[in-house]
């Protein structure tokens, strides 16, 4: 049985144009100075742009997502408030806005991202925008400029300036014709999804920048994430969010997939702690560029039951979604990633229930103003209802 160790707060933004930036629809001019076809193709493997006694100095893009801001949270932990830029074309959250570095950055605006790079002397970069699978099947020629293009930017400005570059992929850079229980790291992707697709031509490319220029690209298929704090940002995996939402805000969740419809899933926290292990492994370690990750695999009923548990009242419906049912009919199962464990060695810390409590984790104020309480261990152990909490107000 697939647990999760956190709950959500807010609802879901599924196909919502404005968390994903779909008001932007210009692909602007590209102003290369330094093509990376001049970047000399005998370049080190290694990005030594910075000393390694320094911190490096860290711009995300697409940051106000889902994942951004904690992972933003986790870098400036680890190398300082100040060495690490959230970026994205959103206004952010007062909250967010006030608790370091933010600059506004669109992907698409390739000469202003060179100047951000240039200007804060810039060395490693997560390219986190993107549009999702569900939102990029509704607006093609937005995922396809986003995805692909601002992909393009990213990974000839990361070349010119020797950046060490994150670029994540998912489970859905895989497609009906490849295994699906388990999917290993190398195996036929012929994806049916614009956002599939694009995913591909990140890893593809990413791996050719750095075969042929040297450009530090490393990279990992996330499965569907789950967080607490943050809001999906219009995917096929986010009905494993919103339950948590609406067990505590309405009882009542309706899910747009199959009951029995399986999917590998990670709690953020897992999801951004390797983020950063494979961005800090070292390259000799590394014997790819692409790696998958993976921790739990659960379908919609299992979730379910384990949240019921906790919230017995909870009522569960089904009503499918046919193209986000054909989008996780495409995607793995499971995913095998013992590449990523042998090679610098991942390991999850949240996975299948298991019974002891450890510690009280998070609180989260939900928007219907109650209070989840979250508890640290493999599993959801306890909701309640309570008062908002002052600090959260
Ligand atoms: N959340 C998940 O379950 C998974 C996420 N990933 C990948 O992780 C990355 C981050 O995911 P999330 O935070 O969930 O995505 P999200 O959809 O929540 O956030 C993407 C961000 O990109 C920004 N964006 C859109 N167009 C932009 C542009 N032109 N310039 C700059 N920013 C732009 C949006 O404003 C948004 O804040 C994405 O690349 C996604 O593909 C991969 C697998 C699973
Ligand atoms: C798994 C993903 O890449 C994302 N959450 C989506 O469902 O599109």
């Amino acid at each position: 049985m697939p647990i999760v160790k956190n709950v959500s707060r807010a609802v879901s933004q599924l196909l919502q144009s404005s968390g994903c930036g779909c008001g932007i629809s210009i692909v602007p001019v590209r102003c290369i100075g330094v093509s990376p076809r001049q970047v000399a193709s005998d370049a080190s493997f290694h990005s030594v742009s910075f000393s390694e006694s320094d911190h490096p100095r860290v711009l995300i893009t697409g940051g106000l997502g889902q994942l951004g801001v904690g992972l933003a949270k986790l870098l400036r932990k680890r190398f300082g408030k100040n060495n690490v830029i959230l970026s994205d074309i959103r206004k952010p959250a007062d909250h967010v806005f006030h608790s370091g570095p933010f600059i506004y950055s669109d992907i698409l605006d390739y000469k202003n991202l060179r100047e951000i790079v240039v200007n804060n002397r810039i060395t490693w970069l997560f390219h986190y925008s993107a549009l999702l699978s569900a939102v990029g099947e509704a607006n093609v020629p937005l995922a396809r400029a986003v995805n692909i293009t601002g992909l393009h930017n990213v990974l000839d400005i990361a070349a010119e300036h020797n950046l060490r570059l994150f670029v994540p992929s998912t489970i859905g850079a895989f497609g009906p014709t490849s295994p699906r229980d388990p999917t290993p790291d190398l195996c036929i992707q012929r994806p049916r999804t614009i956002y599939g697709v694009s995913k591909v031509h990140a890893e593809l490319m990413g791996e050719y920048y750095h075969y042929r220029y040297g450009l530090d690209f490393r990279c990992l298929r996330y499965p569907g994430i789950i967080s607490a704090d943050s809001q999906p940002g219009g995917g096929t995996t986010d009905y494993a969010v919103q339950i948590f939402h609406d067990a505590m805000k309405t009882g009542k969740f309706q899910c747009n997939l199959k009951p029995d419809t399986r999917l590998p899933m990670m709690y953020i926290d897992d999801c951004l702690k390797a983020t950063l292990e494979v961005m800090e492994a070292p390259a000799e370690a590394l014997s790819m560029r692409t790696y998958n990750i993976s921790a739990m695999s659960f379908t919609p009923e299992e979730l379910a039951q384990e949240v019921q548990k906790h919230v017995p009242e909870l009522q569960v419906t089904y009503n499918v979604d046919e193209v986000r049912q054909a989008i996780a009919d495409s995607w793995p199962m499971n995913f095998d990633d013992s590449n990523a464990r042998r090679d610098w060695g991942w390991k999850h810390d949240y996975d299948l229930p298991e019974q002891e409590i450890q510690e009280l984790l998070h609180i989260s104020r939900l928007q219907a103003g109650v209070v989840a309480i979250l508890v640290r261990n493999q599993t959801l152990r306890g909701i309640q209802r309570l008062k908002p909490s002052p600090s959260y107000s």
